[in-house]
């Protein structure tokens, strides 16, 4: 199953991987036409219904597909008004082939003549709301024929996500849907066939360009704010709260306070830029902290708990009871991640260890990504938390979803980087489910990497990662 939202985001990863979306509706055309065989002989009369979008385009392709049957294809609307460029080229090669082309431009036009079959492809995966004119009416002209009803994608008016209709919708005998169920299609009395339209496995593994889409979205429990983040950590490590908080500012967080000891405050650089501090006597964690840490905690949406925290006992013991009695979530790092297993804890953990770490937690050990992947999905299932395990190939897995990240470069093995990461982890986990910030995280903490060494050679440092962090997350793809 796959919804609308991630759907869009592996087509765009399936982009960057060099397989473009006009591939994708050739292919997708192409099983509408294979859909229609199924359902009348050649020669039937086949009346297309194209709305302006790509789900209208995946019928101009069809239509060449089915030269041998008695084809009309309709365009709701004019063809300059045509939405993507691949549709509209896709009309192009339509009208030049002399097909048998309408433009509708008022619906009391649409004659459908009987026709044998119909294929509705007036709107897809793009609709929002109830259907509107001219589509409504063209919707209802469909439902009116005694004719097969072959739904594109999805049938029009249908959210595929609820397999709800907010007003009028088709009502299709059949849909081919594409690259995976849809999971509203299920409730709907009509067959459904998946087609495979050549999108490779790696465009949903792999992070890419398309998992941004996420960042764009309204974060609805969180009332379209992009989260407060609470940074505990430094003790005999300095730098390290410093570079996780203004990493986490850097990928969106909208407040960041840090969490450290006086001596820290005290002493650090990197602290003027906008962060909140808020100290605790000493020069390390321990627990006669934690009311002052649980209060801060609860006030935030995600913390980031590690960076430079340092390995004394007592600190282990203050994350430790700390963790206990922590049920929100928080982006677990560097010593603190040894505690882990060892806690009962209602809190949503992503912890973020390379490999000794993961060793180190009684993880497993695996060179190879490939060997890693099912390894560290089922050693987050035993923990029940979400693992970003950092390597030249990062794997992120909960247990039941899982995804690998190839951005960065060895340069990238400098002190302080993986401060950055976690920092923006917790920007992200403030508004992300785990697996996702894990994986965003880790492709944006890579890129920024990719794109100082492509500038700028190796020698790289870890701060020369953070002013490029927004342009990872938000900037054009390519740039
Ligand atoms: N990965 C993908 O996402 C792929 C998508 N493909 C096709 O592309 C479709 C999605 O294309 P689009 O995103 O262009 O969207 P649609 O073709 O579904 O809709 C296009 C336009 O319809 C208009 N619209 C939205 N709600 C409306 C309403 N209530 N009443 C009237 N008009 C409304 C909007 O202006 C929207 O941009 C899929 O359903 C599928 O058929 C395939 O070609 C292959 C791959
Ligand atoms: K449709």
């Amino acid at each position: 199953m796959i919804t609308a939202e991630r759907m869009a985001a592996v087509d765009e990863n399936a982009a960057a991987l060099g397989v473009p979306r006009k591939q994708l509706m050739e292919s997708s055309g192409n099983a509408v036409a294979r859909a229609v065989r199924g359902a009348a002989d050649p020669g039937a009369a086949v009346a297309l219904v194209c709305g302006r979008g790509n789900n209208g385009g995946d019928a101009f392709v069809a239509a060449r597909f089915l030269d041998d049957y008695d084809v009309t294809v309709h365009l709701l609307g004019r063809p300059e008004t045509i939405g993507t460029d691949i549709a509209r080229e896709n009309w192009g090669a339509l009208t030049a082939a002399d097909f048998d082309t309408r433009v509708v431009s008022d619906s009391r036009d649409l004659a459908l003549d009987d026709p044998d079959v119909v294929v509705d492809a007036l709107l897809g995966t793009g609709v929002t709301g109830a259907l509107r004119q001219p589509e409504r009416a063209a919707a209802e002209a469909i439902n009116g024929t005694a004719a097969t009803v072959v739904a594109v994608d999805v049938p029009s008016g249908v959210d595929a996500d609820t397999g709800e209709a907010a007003g009028v919708a088709v009502d299709a005998d059949r849909v081919v849907t594409f690259h995976d169920a849809k999971p509203g299609l299920d409730a709907l009395d009509a067959a459904v066939t998946v087609a495979d339209i050549g999108i490779p496995e790696a465009a949903e593994l792999f992070t890419g360009p398309g998992d941004r889409r996420l960042l764009s979205r309204p974060a609805d429990t969180h009332k379209g704010d992009f989260g407060e983040v609470l940074v505990v950590g430094g003790g005999p490590y300095t730098g390290a709260p410093a570079l996780a908080a203004q990493a986490a500012m850097r990928a969106g967080a909208d407040l960041v306070r840090v969490a450290c000891p006086r001596a820290v405050a005290d002493g650090v650089q990197g602290f003027e830029e906008g962060l909140i501090l808020r100290p605790f006597d000493g020069d390390r964690l321990r627990i006669d902290h934690l009311d002052h840490v649980h209060e801060l905690a609860a006030a935030h949406d995600a913390v980031v708990l590690g960076p430079g925290l340092g390995d004394h006992e007592a600190t282990l013991a203050a994350v430790r009871d700390f963790l206990a009695d922590f049920d929100g979530r928080a982006v677990v790092d560097a010593d603190a991640l040894g505690v882990v297993p060892d806690v009962d804890t209602d809190a949503t953990l992503l912890c973020t260890p390379h490999g000794g770490e993961l060793r180190g937690m009684g993880g497993p050990s695996a060179d190879d990504w490939r060997d890693r992947l099912d390894a560290v999905a089922d050693f987050a299932a035993d923990l029940g938390h979400t693992l970003l395990v950092k390597g030249a190939y990062d794997v992120i897995a909960d247990g039941e979803r899982a995804r690998v990240n190839r951005t960065g470069n060895p340069g990238m093995t400098v002190g302080g980087t993986g401060d950055v990461l976690a920092g923006a982890a917790g920007a992200l986990l403030a508004t992300q489910d785990p697996v996702d910030a894990g994986a965003l995280a880790a492709y944006a903490n890579g890129l920024a990497g990719d794109r100082v060494v492509d500038r700028q050679g190796y020698g790289l440092l870890a701060s020369d990662l953070l002013p490029e962090l927004p342009r990872t997350l938000w900037g054009g793809a390519d740039e």
